[in-house]
C-alpha cells in the first residue's frame, strides 16, 4: 500500500496547474450514456475515481477513447443496463448511472452505494424522485431496480439539498416526457458544469445556478464537446497549505469565479491572495489566525474543505471552532492531527481546536479523501518526518498531489 513520506518545514514557492474538478468530471462522463453521440471531454482529471467510472461505463458498452485528459465517449452500443456492487462500493459517484440508463434505456440495475467513512449517505432522494417521473422502483439484495417506458415530468422537491441527487434526477429529466421541475436544486458549481454541458447536448434547462431547474424533456440528445471545470476544492486545499506552511505560490489554470465562502476565510486566516481570472497568487508570512466556520450548501463553506482548514486552525494564533452540518462522521483526521502535537476536542459535530505554535512529524492513517489531503498539509508543517498510510483515498481524488507540491518545494515523496 502507498505512503507518502514528509519532511516538513519547507516553504511552498512557484506555480501549482489545478487539474479539472472530480465531481464534476463524474457526473460527467455519466451523462455519455444519455446519447448515442461523441462526448469530447477535456480537462478531465487523472484520478483513480475516473479510472474506476470508465471501467464501469466500459463495462455498460459505453466506448471509451482516452488521450491524457482527453476522453471521449460514444454511447451508441450499450449492451449492459448494470453497475455492480463490485464497482460501486469503491465510489459512490457510480449510482449518477441510474437517472441516465433508466431514462434512456427504461431500465436499470444498479448496486446501492451504501456508506463511506464519513457517513451513511443514502439516496432515497434519487429514488423518491424518479418514482415522481413514474419509475417502478424495487430495492432487493442490495440492488435498485428501476423500470419506466418512458419517464414523465414531474415538480420534485427534495428534503434536502442533495448534490448527486439534483445531477441524477436533472440527468434524467432531460429525456422524460413533458416539464421537470427540480426544486430546492443543489447549486454547486460542479452542478452548473454538468447542466452546460447537457445543454451542449441539446437538453433544455433553464434556471441553471439557481435553487430551481425547469427542464423540458427532450427525444434524444447529441454528442458535444466539454472542458471540465477547475477543481475548486483541489485549488483551496493548495491555498491551505501555503498558509500553513507560509511561502508564495501561483495556481494557474483555476476558475475564480467559483469558489465560495472558503476564499474569504483564506483572507481572514491571513493569505494575502491576488485573485486573477484564472490564477491565484497567494502569499503567507508568519502564524495563521483562527477561524471559525460551519460546513454548508453551496454557496456556503463546502464540506470537502473543512478538513483542510482545520489542518490550519490547529496552527493557528488562537481557538477556533469548526461544525460539520452535511456529514455525521467527518471528523476522523482529529485523533490523527492530534498525534501530530495538535489540541482538538470534539463534542457531537463541532470540534473545538485550540492553536499551537509547533507539530512534530508522526505516523499518520489517513481515513477518507479529505482527510487524507489535511494530513499531507499538517505533516508538511510539522517538524521532522510524517507518514501518511493508506494514500489511495488521496488518490481517489487528486491528480498527483505530492509531485505538484515537491515542485514547489515540499520534501514529499511517495513510497511504494
Ligand atoms: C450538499 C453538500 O454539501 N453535498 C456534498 C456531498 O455531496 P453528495 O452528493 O455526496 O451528497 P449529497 O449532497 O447528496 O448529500 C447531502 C446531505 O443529504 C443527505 N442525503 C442525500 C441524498 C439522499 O438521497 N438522502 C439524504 O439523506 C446526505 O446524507 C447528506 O447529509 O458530498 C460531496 C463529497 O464530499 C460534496 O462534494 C458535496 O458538496
Ligand atoms: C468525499 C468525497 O467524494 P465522494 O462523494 O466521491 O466520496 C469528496 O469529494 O470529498
Amino acid at each position: 500500500m502507498d505512503k507518502l513520506q514528509i519532511n516538513g518545514g519547507k516553504r511552498l514557492n512557484g506555480d501549482i496547474p489545478v487539474s479539472g474538478a472530480k465531481n464534476a468530471a463524474l457526473p460527467i462522463l455519466c451523462a455519455g450514456l444519455l446519447t448515442g453521440g461523441d462526448l469530447e471531454l477535456s480537462n478531465v482529471p487523472r484520478l483513480h475515481d475516473v479510472r474506476t467510472i470508465l471501467k464501469l461505463l466500459e463495462q455498460t458498452g459505453l466506448k471509451v477513447t482516452q488521450d491524457d485528459e482527453r476522453v471521449t465517449l460514444n454511447g451508441a452500443n450499450i449492451t449492459s443496463l448494470e453497475a455492480p456492487y463490485e464497482l460501486v462500493k469503491t465510489m459512490r459517484a457510480s449510482i449518477l448511472v441510474l437517472g441516465p440508463l433508466l431514462a434512456r434505456f427504461g431500465e436499470a440495475k444498479v448496486s446501492l452505494p451504501g456508506g463511506c467513512a464519513i457517513g451513511s449517505r443514502p439516496v432515497d432522494q434519487h429514488i423518491k424522485g424518479l418514482r415522481q417521473m413514474g419509475a417502478e422502483i424495487t430495492i432487493e439484495g442490495g440492488y435498485i431496480y428501476a423500470k419506466c417506458a418512458k419517464l414523465k415530468g414531474a415538480r420534485i422537491l427534495t428534503d434536502m439539498i442533495t448534490v448527486t441527487g439534483t445531477e441524477n434526477l436533472l440527468m434524467a429529466a432531460t429525456l422524460a416526457e413533458g416539464e421537470t421541475v427540480l426544486e430546492n436544486a443543489a447549486r454547486e458549481p460542479e452542478v452548473t458544469d454538468l447542466a452546460n454541458l447537457l445543454v451542449s447536448m441539446g437538453a433544455k434547462i433553464e434556471g441553471i445556478g439557481t435553487d430551481r431547474l425547469v427542464i423540458q424533456g427532450v427525444e434524444s440528445l447529441h454528442g458535444a464537446k466539454h472542458a471540465v471545470i477547475s477543481d475548486r476544492i483541489e485549488a483551496a486545499t493548495f491555498l491551505c497549505a501555503v498558509a500553513a506552511t507560509g511561502g508564495d505560490i501561483v495556481l494557474r489554470n483555476t476558475r475564480t469565479d467559483i469558489f465560495d465562502v472558503a476564499l474569504d476565510k483564506l483572507r481572514e486566516i491571513g493569505l494575502q491572495l491576488d485573485v486573477g481570472t484564472d490564477t491565484i497568487r497567494a502569499r503567507m508570512d508568519g502564524r495563521p489566525h483562527p477561524v471559525s466556520f460551519r460546513t454548508t450548501e453551496y454557496p456556503g463553506f463546502p464540506t470537502d474543505m473543512q478538513a483542510q482548514f482545520m489542518a490550519v486552525n490547529i496552527l493557528a494564533d488562537g481557538s477556533s471552532r469548526v461544525t460539520e452540518t452535511i456529514f455525521e462522521n467527518r471528523f476522523m483526521h482529529v485523533q490523527e492531527m492530534n498525534r501530530l502535537g495538535a489540541q482538538i476536542s470534539t463534542e457531537g459535530n463541532t470540534a473545538f481546536i485550540k492553536g499551537v505554535d509547533r507539530l512534530v512529524g508522526a505516523p499518520v492513517m489517513a481515513t477518507d479523501l479529505r482527510a487524507s489531503a489535511s494530513l499531507v498539509i499538517a505533516g508538511m508543517a510539522a517538524e521532522g518526518t510524517t507518514i501518511v498510510d493508506r494514500i489511495y483515498h488521496l488518490d481517489r481524488g487528486y491528480d498527483r498531489m505530492e509531485v505538484k507540491l515537491s515542485a514547489v518545494g515540499a520534501d514529499i515523496v511517495r513510497i511504494k
